[in-house]
């Protein structure tokens, strides 16, 4: 699914005007109509509702769900702001429409028309929607504020008002709704931590709008759904043997950590990797043969710590870099080799992300579409501090594009950012993988992917969302708070079966 921009969603309301063809007032009718049937659909029509419309589309479409929900004959209201505009065309058209109808219409002028909040009404915000230009003041400020104060249950239409499309609002008034009713597809809006606070729910509502108009864009971000992971993963053949799946190498572990090794080898081979070895120093032996049987070993020379890169690494397929690594003088100089010698892309993780963050001149020995995939923090200690999380996300294009990486911006709705400037973001996974150890089981999965001859840029997006919806299949198992990072990778089976089956 496409994410678009408020002129991309402009231009295709009048695309879809055009060649449907439709009135926009009847576009505008379908929309308030799909809102009405969600409402229904969660059982809202035995509820009353204030309405309160502003004088733009955003309000047109709050006027005509009033008028469908008093035909239902719920009890309505409706307060329109007066911006000193006589409206659009079809807010006017939706306002003498209700006129019809025996809906109370108050107007807004200023805080001595704010009514008290009747305390059961459900609040209707179809204040500002998408052609929103500038921060909320005034009286729109103070009544989104009145609103917000009234604990009321608070549902948008399109966008909460005040949040802008594509543009942070962090420290502006905005509507703090608990559901948000939007049409067609994601805006950027919805995938920005920064405004979980505001956004409540999203449930994007299909008002039909015309196909013909998506082959005519190119879309600079899209949702990783199941279609397109559909076309990316390759079912074994009948005659495949070990040598198609690839060898791994995956370096990882140091004293205390070997956790994370175990981790990332066990995801590693539960996605199919046809061999794999780890690299570990001297305290894994014992830990590695015992938990992973399947797995081979290389042994650094030293008993605690990355030293030595092993030897003939042209003969692995794929290497995987950087759970529980340790940041030791002697492990920096270990990445460096191992960059330094390493002639296909690889997946860095973690220590290996803080080595390259404190020594960033490590970065240009990247091997082109390599997969890094930083936290957040991560991301701060390698490519500095952003504002808000727009200036983040826009940062992690960029540097993807600069390096010639994939970076994958860790996080609820996962970015993956290609090098050719195409970004996706991710859309299985929950708050249950909020825990120390999923982005090991991550670094496994992805190192497996890479080595199986999936593309880089294939492999970063099946990983991700295989990993994502093992959490989700996790998460039904044993509960968000108590699922573990190992169930993750416990899951990957069924995981594997719900993409072969779509
Ligand atoms: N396909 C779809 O998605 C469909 C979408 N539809 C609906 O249309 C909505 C978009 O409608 P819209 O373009 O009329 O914009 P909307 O937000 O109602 O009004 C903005 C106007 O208000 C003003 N203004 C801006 N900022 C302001 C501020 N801070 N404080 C005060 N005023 C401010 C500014 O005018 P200005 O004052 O700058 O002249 C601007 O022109 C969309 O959200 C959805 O609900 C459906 O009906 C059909 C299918
Ligand atoms: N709230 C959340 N919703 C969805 N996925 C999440 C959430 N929190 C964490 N995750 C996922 O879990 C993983 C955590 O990775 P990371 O922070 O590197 O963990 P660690 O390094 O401790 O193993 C990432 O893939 C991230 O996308
Ligand atoms: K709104």
């Amino acid at each position: 699914m496409e994410i678009l921009s408020a002129e991309q969603i402009r231009a295709w309301d009048e695309y879809t005007i055009q060649h449907e063809p439709i009135a926009s007032i009847d576009l505008m009718e379908r929309a308030a109509a799909s809102c009405l049937a969600w409402l229904e659909k969660q059982g809202y029509l035995d509820r009353s509702f204030s309405i309160y419309c502003g004088k733009g589309n955003n309000g047109g479409d709050g006027l005509a769900l009033a008028r469908m929900l008093s035909l239902l004959d719920c009890p309505v209201t409706v307060h329109i702001l007066e911006f000193g505009n006589i409206g659009t065309e079809d807010f006017q058209g939706n306002l003498a429409r209700l006129h019809q109808t025996p809906v109370e219409v108050r107007f807004v002028q200023g805080p001595e028309h704010f009514h008290p909040v009747p305390q059961d009404d459900i609040l209707i915000d179809a204040l500002l929607g998408s052609g929103l230009n500038r921060p909320l003041e005034g009286v729109t400020a103070q009544l989104v504020e009145h609103l917000n104060a009234s604990g009321n249950e608070i549902i948008a239409i399109d966008i909460p008002s005040g949040l802008f499309v594509s543009r942070s609002a962090k420290g502006n008034t905005v509507i703090r709704a608990s559901h948000t009713l939007s049409f067609q597809v994601y805006k950027p809006a919805f995938l920005m931590p920064e405004n979980e606070v505001w956004v409540g729910e999203v449930h994007i509502l299909d008002i039909g709008l015309h196909p013909g108009f998506l082959s005519q864009i190119a879309g600079e971000a899209e949702i990783l759904d199941p279609d397109i992971i559909g076309a990316i993963f390759r079912p074994r053949q009948a005659f495949a043997h070990k040598g198609n799946f690839g060898h791994a190498l995956l370096v990882a572990g140091s004293y205390g950590k070997m956790g994370a090794a175990v981790l990332a080898a066990r995801a590693c081979l539960r996605t199919g990797s046809g061999l794999l070895t780890c690299a570990i120093p001297g305290c894994g032996y014992a830990i590695l043969q015992t938990a992973l049987p399947e797995a081979m070993l290389v042994m650094d020379p030293d008993e605690k710590i990355h030293t030595a890169v092993p030897d003939g690494l042209d003969k692995y397929s794929v290497i995987g870099v950087g759970p529980g690594l340790g940041q030791d003088q002697r492990t920096v100089a270990f990445l460096r080799s191992l960059l330094q010698q390493s002639r296909k892309p690889v997946v860095v993780d973690a220590d290996a992300l803080n080595i390259l963050a404190s020594h960033p001149h490590l970065l240009s020995l990247l091997p082109p579409y390599s997969i890094l995939t930083p936290h957040p923090k991560e991301f701060e200690r390698l490519f500095g501090p952003s504002p808000d999380d727009y200036v983040r996300v826009e940062k992690a294009r960029e540097q993807a594009r600069k390096l010639g990486c994939i970076i994958v911006l860790k996080g609820h709705y996962s970015l993956i950012a290609m090098p050719g400037g195409k970004s996706y973001f991710n859309s299985t996974g929950n708050p249950g993988m909020a825990k120390g150890g999923s982005g090991d089981v991550l670094t496994g999965i992805l190192t497996a992917l890479l080595g199986q001859s999936y593309s880089p840029g294939e492999a970063a997006l099946l990983g991700v969302y295989l990993h994502g919806l093992a959490g989700d299949l996790a998460a039904d198992t044993h509960s968000q708070e108590s699922m573990l990072p190992s169930d993750l990778t416990d899951h990957l089976g069924k995981a594997f079966q719900i993409i072969q089956k779509r």
